[in-house]
């Protein structure tokens, strides 16, 4: 079930990154744009109540003008507008309604996609109240008073998000079909790659007609199986910065991500893999998504008995966090090993469903307590009482142990790699939930 994308957008200096803030909380994600240079938040999850999004700030450059800032804010919508479930509009009460507000709210309007429009800085309600009635004038509905500095009024700000999140569109008929995510950075071979799958004799095509974000998603039948693979290629616009280019990929790989069972992560044997590569498929991990890494343009560099190896390590190395993922060299323009790569997603899309009997599961953890300790502290050892699995995509545990304290990370790496080495889980990380219990509870 993918999570609902909420986007912001609003004029430089309204109070994006302040309500970013207030609602993100600490699990706020932190992009570094260029590597030690600027960082910048661009996505976060929220959880509010029962329910939780992925909220995606559109802003984020400085224009000095006023013309730029126009242009920059229907960049901006246009970017929310193509990836967003809801859009937050946000306007600021001390400056009032302003024309750039006017333009971006016909934009916003036309697209009929859900808007909520809030009107921010209203730190009383007493004193600001009336000066957020002209904002019914843009046409975009009733204008909710808030306070990002001062958390008020997000309540009802967030009630009227959520109530535009579509329940039904989670379970409809289409989202049985796999969700395959192509991602990677510019000119890797994304869009090389669908062309070749869609190229293939044994593959039927059809675009999905576009109902919103579906626009570019593409269904295909690769040997009486369907898949829909969502496409985040064609990112380069003209005269793009290349920090402004970096963050529009960046949130159109978050968003295809969310939406996706499994991530192929696309790799460039030509250029190695890089610190970028790890950024983009740190946002498949982060969301427990089954990853298929392909190291795409084989074909188009030298090699010896060597250079798988090689490569490999360096893959291992550089997204370290990821050790399940399979590793597969491919070349979208000679299809080498393509039927492979189809038979890669199979077998991720089935672990990131498996379900496994507790009652195999505590054998397996009894055994490996009995092969290694569980960790202790003065005098007092960790107790693991029970393990379950709870749910699947991706596979989560809860284990029930006498005190949370002494559970450690790396025992807890332990019993997952006794876990994988009894169930494999290829291609999907495997998240544990630690609860504690009283003894004989
Ligand atoms: N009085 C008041 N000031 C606020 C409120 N929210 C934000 N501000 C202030 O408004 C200024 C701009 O806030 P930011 O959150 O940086 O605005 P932004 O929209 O993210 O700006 P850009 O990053 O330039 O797009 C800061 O000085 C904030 O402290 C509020 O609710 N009340
Ligand atoms: N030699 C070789 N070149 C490839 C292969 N796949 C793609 N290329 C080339 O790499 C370049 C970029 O390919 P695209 O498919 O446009 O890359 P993309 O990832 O979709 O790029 P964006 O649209 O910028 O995100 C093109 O010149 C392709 O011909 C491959 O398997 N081998």
């Amino acid at each position: 079930m993918s999570k609902p994308i909420v986007a912001i957008v609003g004029r430089p200096n309204v109070g994006k990154s302040t309500l970013f803030n207030a609602l993100a909380g600490e699990k706020i994600s932190i992009v570094k744009d260029t590597p030690g240079v600027t960082r910048d938040r661009i996505y976060a999850e929220v959880t509010w109540l029962d329910k939780t999004f992925t909220m995606i700030d559109t802003g984020g450059i400085e224009p000095e003008s006023n013309d730029v800032i126009l242009s920059q804010m229907r960049e901006q919508a246009q970017i929310a507008i193509d990836t967003a479930d809801v859009i937050i509009f946000m306007t600021d009460v001390r400056q009032g309604l302003v024309d750039a507000d006017s333009k971006v709210a016909d934009m916003l309007r036309r697209s009929k996609k859900p808007v909520v429009l809030v009107v921010n800085k209203v730190d009383s309600f007493q004193k600001f109240m009336m000066d957020t009635y002209e904002f019914y004038n843009l046409g975009i509905g009733e204008p909710v008073p808030i306070s990002a500095a001062s958390m008020l009024g997000l309540g009802d700000m967030l009630e009227k998000v959520v109530e535009h999140f579509d329940d039904d569109a989670q379970n409809d008929e289409e989202d049985e079909i796999p969700k395959i995510a192509v991602v990677g950075k510019p000119n890797v071979g994304k869009s090389s790659l669908i062309n070749k799958i869609l190229g293939e004799d044994r593959v039927i095509v059809s675009n999905i007609a576009g109902t919103t974000r579906d626009a570019i998603d593409t269904k295909v039948t690769y040997q009486g199986k369907e898949y829909t693979f969502i496409d985040t290629a064609g990112l380069r616009r003209k005269n793009k910065i290349k920090e402004e280019l970096e963050r529009y990929s960046i949130i159109r790989t978050v968003t295809a991500v969310e939406r996706a069972d499994v991530v192929v992560m696309m790799i460039d044997a030509t250029e190695g893999v890089t610190e970028q590569d790890a950024k983009i498929a740190g946002i498949a991990h982060d969301r427990g998504k089954g990853v298929v890494i392909a190291v795409n343009k084989w074909d188009a560099i030298e090699k010896n008995d060597k250079t798988i190896y090689k490569f490999t390590n360096k893959v291992r190395e550089t997204l370290s966090y990821m050790p399940y993922a399979e590793i597969m060299f491919i070349s979208a323009h000679t299809g080498q090993r393509i039927p492979n790569l189809f038979e890669t997603i199979d077998m991720v899309l089935e672990n990131q469903t498996l379900r496994i009997q507790t009652g195999v599961l505590n054998e397996i953890i009894t055994e490996a307590t009995a092969l290694q300790q569980p960790p202790s502290d003065k005098g007092k050892r960790l107790k693991i009482f029970y393990t379950t699995q709870v749910s699947v995509k991706p596979p989560t545990f809860v284990i029930f142990v006498n005190d949370k304290e002494l559970m450690h990370f790396s025992y807890v790496r332990y019993l997952e790699n006794k876990i994988r080495e009894a169930f494999g889980f290829k291609g999907t990380s495997l998240k544990f939930i630690i609860r504690e219990r009283k003894e004989g509870e």
